[in-house]
């Protein structure tokens, strides 16, 4: 059960005001996300010129975003951040998948993209799942049905089911809706971060959904995305199943997850 008493990731209930709003969201999302627009994120966002700040200096600018794609969580952001983070460590508690605890704690600082602090980008732009631009948009993408008002929708060049890409390509090869995934593993890559490549597939497609769940776009993966798809999937059941009105002593994790921040960050990051 999510915080509104239902199934998680239930897109079609028409009665609630919570799913209305969803749905305005993915309409948007799914129009204004072209290829094009991708492209002018990435040129701005990827100077990492608008701030200076640490890991949990991050986390506490997300206290107070909720997040308007999501139809289950009604939390401020930093407590889904610890939720997923202790579901990760009850999943494999051992020290050597510190880094698996410490993915959950961050996966979702780049939609710090969101807060005033940061221009105050539109959540269209910053959170729900993600798809592959440049391409066939799949049918197992959320409410693929708005993708017909996306300009990229009837060009020839990105209609077929490659699009601009080779078969097999790999995924780091292939240009993402832009949001907080991207963002954030292009902080962690460019600020020298030493989580290893599971941890940053992570948190680079834990909202490519089409893929991890609906099983779609593995012509454009190669080997090594199909062996990381393990670990996305691992992540995943966290990163939902945790969603819980139970809140968390931020205070007691606090010392835990700053021991592995300062293990694996440096201590201020360009953001
Ligand atoms: O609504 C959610 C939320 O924005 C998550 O952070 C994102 O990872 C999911 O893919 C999305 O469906
Ligand atoms: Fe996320
Ligand atoms: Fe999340």
């Amino acid at each position: 059960m999510n915080d509104y008493g239902t199934t998680f990731r239930n897109y079609d209930d028409k009665e609630s005001e919570r799913q209305k709003n969803v749905d305005a969201f993915y309409k948007e999302n799914h129009e204004k996300q072209s290829y094009a627009f991708v492209q002018k994120q990435r040129e701005e966002w990827l100077k990492l010129d608008k701030d200076v700040m640490s890991i949990w200096d991050a986390a506490e600018l997300l206290n107070e975003l909720i997040d308007e794609s999501d139809p289950d969580l009604d939390l401020p952001q930093i407590e889904h951040l610890l939720q997923t983070a202790e579901g990760c460590r009850s999943m494999y508690p051992d020290a050597e998948y510190d880094w698996f605890h410490l993915t959950g704690f961050i996966h979702d600082l780049g939609k710090v993209m969101s807060h005033k602090k940061f221009g105050e980008l539109p959540q269209w732009a910053v959170v729900g799942d993600t798809f592959p631009v440049g391409c066939a948009y799949d049918k197992g993408i959320i409410l693929s049905k708005y993708f017909e008002d996306n300009a990229d929708f009837n060009k020839p060049e990105y209609r077929s089911k490659c699009g601009v890409y080779a078969k097999n390509c790999g995924l780091d090869n292939v240009v993402m809706s832009w949001g907080h995934d991207e963002y954030m593993y292009q902080v962690m890559k460019l600020n020298g971060c030493t989580l290893p490549l599971a941890a940053q597939y992570i948190v680079r497609y834990h909202s490519f959904y089409a893929w991890h769940t609906a099983n779609a776009y593995d012509h454009l993966c190669n080997e090594t995305d199909r062996e990381m798809l393990f670990w996305v999937r691992e992540f995943n059941k966290n990163d939902l199943y945790s969603k819980s009105t139970k809140t968390i002593d931020i205070g007691e994790l606090k010392e835990y997850y700053t021991r592995l921040i300062n293990k694996y960050f440096p201590a201020k990051l360009r953001w």
